[in-house]
């Protein structure tokens, strides 16, 4: 079976697996993939997808070529069953994770056993006491054993997720000096998304961000995924490089122009758009044949987020369009 594509061009190469919504941190911004306010580690778990619901899925996608999972929460190092679940997804694809970080000293090297290839951490400060009022957690010292243990464990890139909001936008300049500082370390800043939490008096201009950073690198790039800008920084003492990430999907169309994901709920609901949950399709305890459908259904009706303010351009391409410009 070929590689799906919707009605806008955009081909499907991967899927972003929540695997719980349980956490243990209470991030004072997170938008839980979309799906409101995180539930503590401890309540009761009988909603979430099982390995072999996971497993199905991630094969039958497998036949439409996709190429890469990113498997996410909640915090899905809560899950138990994580290192089987990633031994048993299709050697072929690529295998990330995003995590807040506590549960990797003791367990990264047995997941890069079993499959892993990528991880990143969020860390939105450098200073535990900032952390601390970020996340709602006092394990800032767990955290960073957690990305010493990744890369131990050889995972490379380990990236850092900083969310840039009023909370953390000063302390962008020392966050970049200490992924340049550091081999094996990349910077991932997140635009703030203020559609999910309800508190926009934190935003900030993520332009201003993308200005500062395009003064100091020494190299600037476009990575095909969202077209998110990645820029290449110097350390002070010349000596180290790094890599810094921008994530801008906020009124971005064209971001969303060149999403290529499809998503998956905790409880195994498969959805376009991480903003979306008016396309919900079921497909937890589904046969194979059933997820085929339901994943054509998906991909069918996948909208782009920002798309309103789009239109083709005639060439095969996109252009903003002026009836939105002007309004
Ligand atoms: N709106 C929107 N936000 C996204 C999308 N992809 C990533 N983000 C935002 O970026 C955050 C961090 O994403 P990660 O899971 O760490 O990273 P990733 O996007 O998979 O990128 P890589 O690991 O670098 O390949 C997400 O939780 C979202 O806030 C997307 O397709 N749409
Ligand atoms: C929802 S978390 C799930 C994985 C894991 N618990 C973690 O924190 O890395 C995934 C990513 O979303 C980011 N995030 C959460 N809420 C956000 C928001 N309102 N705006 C932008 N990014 C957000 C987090 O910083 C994290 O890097
Ligand atoms: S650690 Fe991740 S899932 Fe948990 S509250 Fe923070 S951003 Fe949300
Ligand atoms: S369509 Fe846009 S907002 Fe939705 S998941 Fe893709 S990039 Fe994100």
């Amino acid at each position: 079976m070929s590689v799906l594509a919707d009605d806008f061009g955009r081909e499907v190469t991967g899927v972003r697996i929540s695997l719980t919504d349980r956490c243990n941190f209470d991030c004072v911004y997170c938008h839980n993939e979309g799906l409101g306010d995180t539930r503590g580690p401890m309540d009761p778990q009988d909603d979430e997808m099982s390995a072999d619901d996971v497993v199905r899925f991630l094969e039958v996608v497998r036949e439409f070529g996709v190429e890469k999972v990113k498997f996410t929460g909640g915090e899905p190092m809560l899950r138990d069953d994580l290192e089987e679940i990633i031994r048993r997804t299709p050697d072929e694809m690529e295998v990330s994770m995003t995590t807040n970080g506590t549960f990797l000293p003791g367990r990264a090297e047995g997941l890069v056993e079993a499959g892993l290839s990528r991880v990143n951490v969020s860390q939105d400060a450098l200073d535990p006491k900032e952390f601390a009022e970020i996340t709602k957690s006092g394990a800032y010292d767990r955290v960073i054993e957690g990305v010493h243990a990744a890369l131990d464990a050889g995972l490379d890139p380990v990236k850092l997720n900083m969310v840039v909001f009023e909370h953390t936008a000063g302390y962008v300049p020392e966050m970049v000096e200490h992924v340049a500082e550091n081999d094996g370390l990349q910077l991932q800043l997140i635009q703030y998304m203020p559609e999910l939490t309800g508190k926009p008096e934190w935003n900030i201009d993520i332009e201003r961000v993308h200005g500062w950073l395009e003064e100091q690198a020494t190299r600037v790039e476009r990575r095909e995924m969202h077209h998110r800008a990645r820029y290449w920084v110097e350390s002070d003492d010349g000596d180290g490089e790094g890599m810094v990430e921008i994530v801008d999907p906020v009124e971005n169309p064209e971001f969303c122009a060149n999403c290529h994901r499809v998503r998956v709920t905790h409880e195994g609901y498969l959805k376009g758009c991480l903003n979306r949950n008016d396309d919900l399709r079921p497909m937890g305890e589904m046969s194979r044949a059933e997820i085929r459908e339901t994943y054509r259904e998906t991909v069918a009706n996948r909208v782009p987020f920002y798309g309103e303010y789009m239109v083709r351009d005639g060439n095969g391409g996109w252009e903003i369009n002026d009836e939105y410009v002007n309004a």
